[in-house]
């Protein structure tokens, strides 16, 4: 029996979970698969609720759980909390380094009957299928770092970015497996022609190269990178970058599908595999029932088969959502002409419902 711990978070965090969970019942009668999920309190809710947003036993259910699966954290209510108490920088941070997952799988996948969505021309977009591989607890997010009062008046404040070779390594060999798996591809992402964390990265990732004779490695530096990503994205396959160019570059790779609400994630490389949607909590759409819930849904696709062993589970969600989609089914964020717009709770429970319906039809 697999234990999943949801962590619904802030914003449409628990409207997209309540999806999700949906969609996971429902492979769980199609398949047979036997898990239990718990709920837990995380994020600016947890905090006021308890005082803290990263509850000791939210998070040693977290790490006595095969999987956990997280909506989003944060949103202005928390803002302007001491940053120790932020639900992004308290809770979600935290977790990922006590998890200890170090491989942020990212991809950016463009389904057929989505190509017109994205505001980007057809030709750019049509087929493409690529993923961003995201060190995650590392770099700029994890160093040292202090603000200090000048005398003169005004800050100064100090933010280290520290990553050792062996960090470096251990998510490249996860790059190189993945792109041996997939074009054998692999674009290694950095800013080595200033940062000397960059020069390191380049020379482990680069060292690494003898050892997959069958991969062939380019690197890129990150600015050219972003440009190219909105130019001429089709060129990549597998993407290797560090925490913060992972973030941002995830967020444009993202709109190339048509929407952030798109994006699903994986996150693994400890004992317990984390997922959510590379999105936010969204304050701007939070409690209208709009927010597009298939991110989430496709990073419960990431979890059966990453952390429940069930390829045949993912395979149902990932044809439910393909077959809604196919249908013109639509939330509106993703909305063309002549499509028909649903709510996050509605689109939900389509999706679900293709996963009991799968094969039961001609
Ligand atoms: N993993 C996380 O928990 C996470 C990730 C990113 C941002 N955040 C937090 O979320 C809050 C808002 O951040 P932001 O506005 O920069 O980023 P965001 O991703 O929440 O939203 C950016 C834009 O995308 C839209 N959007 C996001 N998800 C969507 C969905 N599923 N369907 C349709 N539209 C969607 C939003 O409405 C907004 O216009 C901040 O507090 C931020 O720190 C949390
Ligand atoms: C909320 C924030 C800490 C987080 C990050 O930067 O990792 C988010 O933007 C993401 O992409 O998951
Ligand atoms: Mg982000």
């Amino acid at each position: 029996m697999y234990k999943i711990t949801t962590l619904p978070g802030d914003g449409i965090g628990p409207e997209v979970i309540a999806g999700a969970v949906q969609v996971l019942n429902a492979v769980r009668e199609r398949t047979g698969i036997e898990f239990a999920i718990t709920e837990a309190p995380f994020g600016g809710n947890a905090y006021d609720q308890t005082g803290t947003p990263l509850p000791e036993a939210t998070l040693r259910q977290c790490l006595a759980s095969n999987a956990v699966l997280m909506g989003a954290v944060g949103g202005p209510k928390w803002d302007n909390l001491p940053v120790h108490l932020r639900p992004e920088v308290g809770a979600l941070l935290p977790l990922r380094k006590k998890l200890a997952v170090f491989a942020n799988i990212r991809p950016s996948m463009v389904f057929s009957s989505l190509v017109d969505a994205s505001t980007l021309k057809r030709e750019v977009v049509e087929g493409l299928d690529l993923v961003v591989i995201r060190e995650l607890t590392g770099g700029l997010y994890f160093g040292e770092k202090r603000r200090e009062q000048l005398p003169q008046g005004g800050f100064r404040v100090i933010e280290t970015l520290e990553y050792s070779t062996e960090e470096i390594e251990r998510v490249a060999r996860f790059a190189f497996e993945l792109a041996r798996k997939r074009s054998g591809r692999l674009t290694s992402v950095d800013k080595a022609n200033v940062l000397e964390s960059s020069r390191l990265w380049r020379e482990v990732v680069s060292g690494l190269a003898a050892e997959y004779p069958d991969v062939e490695l380019s690197h890129i530096l990150v600015d050219n990178c972003a440009m190219q990503l909105v130019r001429y994205p089709k060129q990549f396959d597998v993407m290797l970058t560090e925490n913060m160019f992972g973030d941002i570059l995830s967020d444009q790779a993202s709109q190339l599908t048509g929407s952030i609400g798109m994006l699903p994630s994986a996150s693994l490389g400890g004992q317990v595999g984390l997922y959510e949607p590379i999105h936010g909590s969204a304050p701007d759409i939070a409690g209208q029932n709009i927010a597009n819930p298939i991110a989430t849904i496709m990073s419960v696709a990431m979890m059966l088969r990453y952390s429940l062993d069930s390829e045949e589970g993912a395979a149902l969600v990932e044809r439910a959502v393909s077959s809604v989609l196919g249908e013109g089914y639509r939330t509106i964020d993703i909305m063309q002409p002549g499509m028909t717009q649903l709510g996050t709770s509605e689109m939900s429970r389509l999706i679900a419902q293709r996963v009991s319906e799968a094969g039961t039809t001609a």
